[in-house]
């Protein structure tokens, strides 16, 4: 079983959290497309969804289900998102595609948070993967001494705009042992909109796509 079946495999096991007559909350990335998808089976049975990106409100609207605003929407049941790392203590990294703030956003008005990896995925301690900061354009290079203060390689993310119209600094050589006392400490820099630690509101329930099938957690 390669990684993307893997991916696939957990995406469609999210499925099973799908309640008719609700609007989903949908993440992006490579994980999250094949749950859109395997969603589009369900399109008649569900509300439709809410996105955190215009890369997955395209994937969504082409396949027929309806995108909400989500200022029209009161209460979400279930978040269905992908993680660039997570630890055993669901804490995770997120932001590989840009998308972390609408991604963080959505998933604060969600009542649960169903995180969708293959197994090379998890780690002991988050940090191997570059941590994504999204910044106002301005306030970059102040942003990236402070984050050097801190103890990170800021490195600017060349030629990516989010979907809000800001930069990403991903930082480098960070060992996170505290991922709540960090994402706080970032998003505490002025000019940082947010980071892609997610601790403060980790994954409730995990898939991991593995060679022995889809594991939950
Ligand atoms: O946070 C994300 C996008 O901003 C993704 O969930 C994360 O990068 C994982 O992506 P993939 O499913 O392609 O491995």
């Amino acid at each position: 079983m390669d990684q993307n079946q893997k991916k696939k495999a957990a995406a469609e096991a999210a499925l099973a959290f799908v309640q008719p007559d609700t609007i989903v909350g949908v993440g992006t990335g490579s994980t999250v497309n094949f749950f859109i998808d395997a969603l589009a089976s369900k399109k008649n049975d569900i509300a439709g969804a809410v996105s955190s990106s215009d890369a997955s409100t395209q994937r969504l609207k082409k396949l027929g289900i309806e995108v909400f605003d989500l200022n029209s929407v009161d209460d979400l049941d279930i978040y269905v998102d992908g993680a660039d790392e997570i630890t055993e203590h669901k804490h995770m990294i997120k932001g590989g595609g840009a998308a972390l703030t609408r991604e963080k956003i959505v998933a604060a008005v969600a009542k649960t948070f169903i995180c969708i990896i293959d197994d090379t995925k998890h780690v002991p301690i988050l940090g191997r993967f570059p941590l994504p900061v999204e910044v106002i354009p301005m306030a970059r290079s102040y942003v990236a001494r402070e984050i050097v203060k801190l103890g990170g390689d800021p490195a600017y993310r060349q030629g990516v705009v989010t979907d809000n119209g800001n930069i990403i600094l991903d930082v480098h050589n960070l060992e996170i042992l505290n991922p709540v006392e960090l994402e706080n400490q970032l998003n505490n820099i002025v000019g940082v909109v947010t980071n892609g630690l997610f601790a403060d509101r980790c994954a409730d329930i995990v898939l991991t796509g593995t060679e022995q099938g889809v594991v939950k957690s």
